[in-house]
């Protein structure tokens, strides 16, 4: 795919860059708790304002579907940003109309500011030419270095790249140069293993991604929607019951494709979301009622470690379980470790990606060994399945 990059941008002191970045992080408490999609898009800022442009950050947060959720507010990441980069950043109430051209219009050179987040507008995911165009207006140049969002075809991923100059940030370009390096050409057996909380807007994908992996483990909420699809009492788990239907058309595509599908042999549950709950490994056809499934058992983990062992090329997005509360981490980090190991003996190609799963990989200690961590997850599977991505699309030359 072409397209145009920083290097072609020169000559910008003083032009007003709107920089599509994905400052979707995970949060505790108020806190970013992992910034490791902040640390990546940096470069690109800085040198955005070392050439004396002014940087203008835009970016969604959560899904708040086209209203002003208090909890889904960017205002306490630009801090933040700002921490890290280790310079101001001005933050306004909205990403549109008085508020937003207001700050623009009161930068000067190398200054950065972050606009509230684009999804308090409905004309975000709508990909609305009208909210696009209002983006735009707040800026003379469009970057993209937000490659975790764009498999999304939105009105600051998609919809702007049309209307400004468009470029690809360092991110976005180094993003995709590692995963053809990575995954190019992987070497067989494959493994995927795909886990998390993202079911309904992740499950679509999996039906073609089968046909071209050798091995697909499920865990997390994913697992919790099969389970319940083949007739499993899934208590109170978190699980979309009405998906049914799809997951069938899964395990058809797999049977044809000849990949194995591994599902959890057994679950640990707890009636409380919380650290330190109360809980129990149960076999699938004893979930209590009132419980959830948290994290996958000891014999799924002992599954999921010999998955690992088989394989020569691991793609991983989504966590096995609830792992930011402890003990619901478990399964998650024994993965982690187990294909961080295999990594470091030289014996696995590892690939892992999504905003949650790098916070994940980072609470196991195990990130710094995968051969490639990714900012994306939704992304870097459809990227897989070779599906174009609107955002990157959208960018050519
Ligand atoms: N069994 C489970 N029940 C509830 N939440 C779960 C379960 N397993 C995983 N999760 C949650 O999934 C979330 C991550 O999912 P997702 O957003 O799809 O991953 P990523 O951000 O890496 O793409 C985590 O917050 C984790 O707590
Ligand atoms: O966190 C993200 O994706 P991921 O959970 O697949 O890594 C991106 O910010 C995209 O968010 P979205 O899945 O709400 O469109």
């Amino acid at each position: 795919m072409a397209f145009k990059t920083l290097d072609d941008l020169t000559d910008i002191a003083g032009k007003r860059v709107l920089v599509r970045v994905d400052l979707n992080v995970p949060m505790d408490g108020g806190n970013v708790s992992d910034a490791t999609r902040i640390e990546r898009v940096l470069p690109t800022i800085r040198e955005l304002f070392d050439k004396k442009a002014k940087v203008i950050l835009l970016a969604h947060f959560g899904r708040p579907k086209g209203e002003r959720v208090p909890e889904m507010s960017l205002a306490p990441v630009a801090p933040a940003v700002s921490s890290l980069l280790g310079r101001p950043v001005a933050f306004a109430g909205d990403c549109i109309g008085q508020a937003a051209s207001g700050a623009v219009a009161a930068m000067a050179e190398g200054d950065v500011l972050l606009l509230e987040n684009t999804r308090y507008h409905k004309g975000e995911e709508k990909n609305d030419p009208d909210f696009a165009r209002a983006l735009a207006e707040n800026g003379d140049i469009y970057v993209n270095d937000a490659f975790s969002a764009a498999h999304r075809a939105h009105g600051s991923t998609e919809g702007i790249a049309r209307l400004l100059p468009a470029y690809a940030g360092r991110t976005m370009q180094a993003e995709l140069e590692a995963l053809v390096s990575a995954l190019g050409q992987p070497v067989r057996p494959v493994l995927a293993v795909v886990g998390g909380a993202k079911v309904s807007s992740k499950i679509d994908l999996l039906e073609n991604l089968v046909s071209r992996v050798d091995m697909l483990v499920i865990g997390g909420g994913m697992a919790n929607t099969f389970l319940a699809a083949k007739g499993i009492d899934v208590g109170k788990s978190l699980c979309e019951h009405d998906l049914a239907d799809t997951v069938n058309k899964i395990m058809a595509a797999a049977e044809k494709s000849g990949c194995e599908i591994v599902l959890p042999e057994d679950a640990v549950v707890a009636r409380e979301f919380k650290a330190g709950a109360a809980n129990e490994t149960v076999a699938l056809d004893a979930i209590p009622a009132d419980a959830m499934i948290l994290d996958v058992g000891a014999a799924s983990i002992e599954a999921v470690k010999a998955r690992i062992d088989t394989a020569r090329t691991l793609v991983w997005n989504g966590p096995l379980g609830a792992f930011e509360i402890e003990p619901f981490d478990r399964a998650t980090v024994a993965a982690a470790k187990h294909a961080a190991e295999n990594t470091r003996a030289g014996k696995l190609n590892s690939v892992a990606g999504g905003g949650d799963t790098v916070a994940a990989l980072n609470h196991a200690g195990a990130a710094d060994d995968f051969s490639y961590v990714s900012t994306a997850g939704g992304a870097f599977l459809e990227w897989l399945e070779g599906k174009d991505l609107p955002g990157v699309t959208a960018l050519g030359a």
